[in-house]
């Protein structure tokens, strides 16, 4: 829970999460090119839907790569141990409250991301409490998902904010804002899935390949 939480461009890495891999054309790219993490999306309302199963395929195509991370959405504990049993995953990242990512934390054993949404700087989270928190925008009231809408947040926002966590920015990023979205915030790492798809649920291998090194410039001495 304790590591550098802000980009100074200097020496560390922005770190660079696809989420929303559904096929291999998608998933092997995050592979070659590098992401440090991938996400599968354990919500039934989402075009980024995979079942336990799908995401077990997908992932079986390397051995080691970029971390798997499992999305989930207020999930009950008997999801979460079915989505384990066969798919291992190294992250869980989830929509829910402080407490109830506590208890998964303690419960799993695994690593937590914990998405906060965002409107006003009052809603930037004081804490984390877990091991890393996702700073997306607030969703519109008629939105059928907390995330993964292509929305963008306000930057500025984050400009002056300098959190003693680990945390990730996320929503609306792609390939022609990241670079001016880690340079405004200082974001140690960023988060993306529409914005790097070709139609909603099917990524875009180009685009990943050219998302990643954007993000990596942009955090480069
Ligand atoms: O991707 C989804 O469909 C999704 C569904 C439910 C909750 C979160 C979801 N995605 C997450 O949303 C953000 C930003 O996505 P986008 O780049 O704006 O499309 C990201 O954290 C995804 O992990």
């Amino acid at each position: 829970m304790s590591r550098p939480p802000q980009n100074n461009y200097a020496h560390t890495p922005v770190g660079v999460k696809i989420c929303g891999l559904t096929e291999p054309a998608g998933f092997d790219a995050c592979v070659t090119h590098g992401a440090d993490w991938i996400g599968f999306v354990f919500f039934e309302r989402s075009p980024r839907f995979v079942t336990p199963e799908q995401a077990a395929t997908l992932s079986r195509r390397t051995v080691g790569g970029p971390e798997r991370v499992g999305l989930f959405v207020e999930p009950d504990d008997a999801l979460i141990e079915n989505t384990l049993r066969h798919v291992p995953l190294d992250i869980l990242q989830i929509y829910a409250t402080d407490e109830r990512a506590r208890f998964i934390r303690q419960r799993f054993g695994l690593p937590v991301w914990l998405s906060r949404p965002v409107a006003t700087q009052a809603d930037l989270p004081a804490t984390c409490p877990v091991e890393r928190i996702l700073i997306e925008p607030r969703p519109p009231k008629t939105a059928t998902r907390p995330g993964g809408n292509a929305q963008r947040l306000d930057w500025s926002l984050l400009q002056d904010w300098q959190p003693s966590y680990n945390w990730m920015l996320a929503g609306g990023l792609n390939v022609e804002t990241v670079e001016q979205a880690i340079r405004t915030t200082r974001a140690p790492a960023v988060d993306v899935s529409s914005g790097v798809e070709q139609a909603p649920g099917i990524k875009d291998p180009e685009a990943i390949a050219r998302f990643i090194a954007h993000a990596r410039s942009a955090g480069a001495p």
